[in-house]
């Protein structure tokens, strides 16, 4: 592995010049001898992950900054530098000082469109998904990611041709050559119209992107997340990153998952977010529309079409030109309008009810079901073809129980806005009523939980809602021993395992809200919490709740070494009898990262 820190090397492997030339390694080298340029600030992650890839194969050149790449890429694009020593693929960070990786892949996208990037991130909300693939991103990757999905999407992206069939390294040409002058990073160039100027810096007077330090995800305040999408599981980065990808495109969606998973919530980010944001983003629920009005709302009718048609009304169809049409419920909307529909789709014109002029029109559509739409086709209730037109992207929502640890940045979410709403102070839930939240079914998804929240906010005595505050259909579902456990307001925080724990300067240890897993209430005696745990997991169907468990020990234990030791680390890995690239791996992990001062627990 190669480093680079503003073209000097950090350690051993240090380059002779400021070329950019690979170190020697014992690792077998790539089939394809392909070259990856990492660029991380963390120099933990960045020799986790150079490590990773080279035993993968590649031969990792590694960058402390953007502005170091940049530089190359730059030499490259002034033929400054020979073209072959630019890599087959970048993995990059986003929040990075100096330079932001955003900025360093959109640059890089417009001077070496083929050029994939991989873009990492430690705000795995959905405006880090939209920003990425926007600035050009080949893809995003949220941490904590595995790692050996890490090496699949690299080796995806270095695999991926965006215009050619043969990848040679000659391909990889930058978009703008020679004619850029070295020395007027502002000029213009020709054809593309886009410039060699570099990508925006800390030390530009032009606006920048922040550049802070990477904080681990806290819950969302409502004001942060414009979209309102709430969400760090793994299912829900699924769907950001389909949001992310699918906006753009004028491609016809289809939602689908149980009432209340955020299907029409997902339907407007896909409209916010698209070209079409400035015009109208119209939704019809095709169940609450009585069928014999459904045409005519829809596509509109002419004067005197049918009895009470006393004048032209535009329909749906004609309201949302040049925006989205939402059509929710499709599983609804009667077979006569299905024909209908397919026309539109396929010829993008109609006949207003009673018209005789085809109208055309420029819509988007999305729509969403809770019903097995292949099973109403078996039916007989859809059509068949229409129903291969609109499931040509199909998006799946996950049900709120099969990513329980959206909940606490959900609820959360969900108390501020109600607070906000009854014009009142937000009322924090008590880790044990949080608990029983957690393990509850949710059969009306989010939708359910938003009202619990609400209904919490109106009817909860105290600032801290405790689990007898809850409502009776979350009461009847807790096992009776957690009922009978003392539940101090005042233990809230401390007894909390801390899900993704920033230690902060003096050692200890800033507890989120949000947590990976759910949270295990530490009682008097450890083993008996974690038993009256294991019993309602089982309880609630969960499976793997070993693997649930381990990290969560895993991260007591390592928190209280590092906190003895003064955030040592090589002191703490000897307290717990582990070596110290044991709990450097760990702490990644376990996304356990000093919150400042990285340096100190080196
Ligand atoms: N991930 C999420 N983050 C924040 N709010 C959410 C999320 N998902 C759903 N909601 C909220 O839950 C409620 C229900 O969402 P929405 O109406 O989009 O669901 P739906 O799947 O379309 O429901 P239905 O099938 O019943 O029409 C809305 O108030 C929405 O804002």
């Amino acid at each position: 592995m190669t480093e680079y820190n503003d073209n000097r090397a950090l350690h051993d492997h240090q380059p002779s010049s400021d070329q950019p030339i690979p170190a020697q390694t014992d690792k077998p080298s790539s089939p394809i001898a392909a070259t990856l340029w990492l660029i991380d600030d963390d120099a933990a992650l960045r020799l986790i992950l150079a490590d990773t890839f080279e035993d993968a194969g590649l031969t990792v050149i590694s960058f402390t900054q953007a502005q170091a790449a940049w530089t190359r890429l730059n030499d490259i694009l002034q033929q400054q530098a020979p073209a072959d020593q630019l890599p087959d693929v970048i993995l990059t960070d986003i929040r990075m000082p100096m330079m932001d990786g955003l900025s360093f892949s959109d640059w890089v996208h417009q001077h070496f469109p083929q050029l994939p990037i991989v873009i990492m991130t430690a705000h795995s909300d959905l405006s880090s998904a939209i920003s990425s693939y926007q600035t050009g991103a080949f893809e995003y990757l949220p941490k904590p990611f595995d790692l050996d999905d890490a090496v699949t999407t690299i080796y995806k992206a270095i695999h991926y041709q965006p215009h050619t069939d043969v990848k040679t390294k000659n391909t990889r040409k930058p978009a703008v050559k020679s004619d850029a002058t070295p020395n007027e990073p502002n000029k213009p160039t020709e054809p593309t119209g886009h410039t060699n100027q570099a990508p925006k810096t800390s030390s530009t007077t032009a606006p920048i992107k922040p550049a802070a330090k990477e904080t681990f995800p806290t819950p969302p305040a409502a004001t942060d997340n414009p979209s309102g999408i709430i969400g760090q599981s793994q299912a829900m980065q699924t769907v950001f990153r389909a949001i992310g990808r699918l906006a753009h495109s004028p491609i016809t969606v289809l939602i689908t998952g149980e009432s209340g998973t955020g299907k029409e919530l997902v339907a407007s980010a896909l409209h916010q977010h698209s070209p079409r944001r400035q015009q109208p983003f119209i939704a019809l629920n095709m169940a609450a529309i009585p069928h014999d009005l459904i045409e005519s709302e829809l596509f509109g009718h002419e004067k005197g079409a049918f009895t009470g048609a006393t004048t032209t009304r535009q329909g749906r169809f004609e309201q949302a030109t040049g925006g989205t049409l939402f059509l929710d419920e499709i599983g609804d909307m009667p077979f006569s309008t299905q024909t209908r529909l397919l026309r539109v789709l396929a010829n993008g014109e109609f006949y207003r009810v009673g018209g005789q002029q085809p109208v055309k029109v420029d819509v988007r559509i999305i729509a969403a079901t809770h019903q097995n739409l292949e099973a109403l086709v078996k039916q007989g209730k859809f059509r068949e073809d229409l129903f291969y037109r609109l499931n040509v992207i199909r998006l799946p929502l996950p049900p709120l129980r099969t990513r329980r640890e959206d909940i606490p940045a959900l609820a959360s979410y969900f108390m501020q806005r109600a607070a906000k709403q009854m014009n009142t102070a937000k009322k924090h839930l008590h880790p044990a009523a949080l608990q029983v939240m957690q393990a509850f079914e949710w059969r009306g998804n989010v939708r359910q939980l938003e009202n619990v929240c609400l209904w919490l906010t109106v009817m909860a005595t105290g600032d801290t809602v405790m689990v007898e505050d809850l409502p009776p259909e979350l009461l009847d579902s807790v096992p009776a021993d957690i009922m009978q456990q003392p539940q101090p307001a005042h233990a809230a925080r401390s007894s909390q395992i801390p899900p993704q724990n920033d230690i902060n300067t003096q050692g200890s240890i800033d507890s989120g809200a949000t947590s990976p897993n759910p949270p295990i209430t530490m009682q008097t005696d450890w083993q008996q919490a974690l038993a009256a745990w294991a019993k309602q997991a089982l309880q609630t169907g969960e499976t793997d709740i070993l693997q649930t468990a381990m990290p969560e020990f895993e991260r007591v234990l390592l928190t209280a070494a590092l906190n003895h030791s003064g955030g040592k680390k090589i002191a703490a890995a000897h307290l717990l009898g582990w070596g110290r690239n044991t709990l450097t791996r760990k702490l990644q992990q376990l996304n356990l990262t000093p919150a400042q001062d990285q340096n100190k627990y080196h």
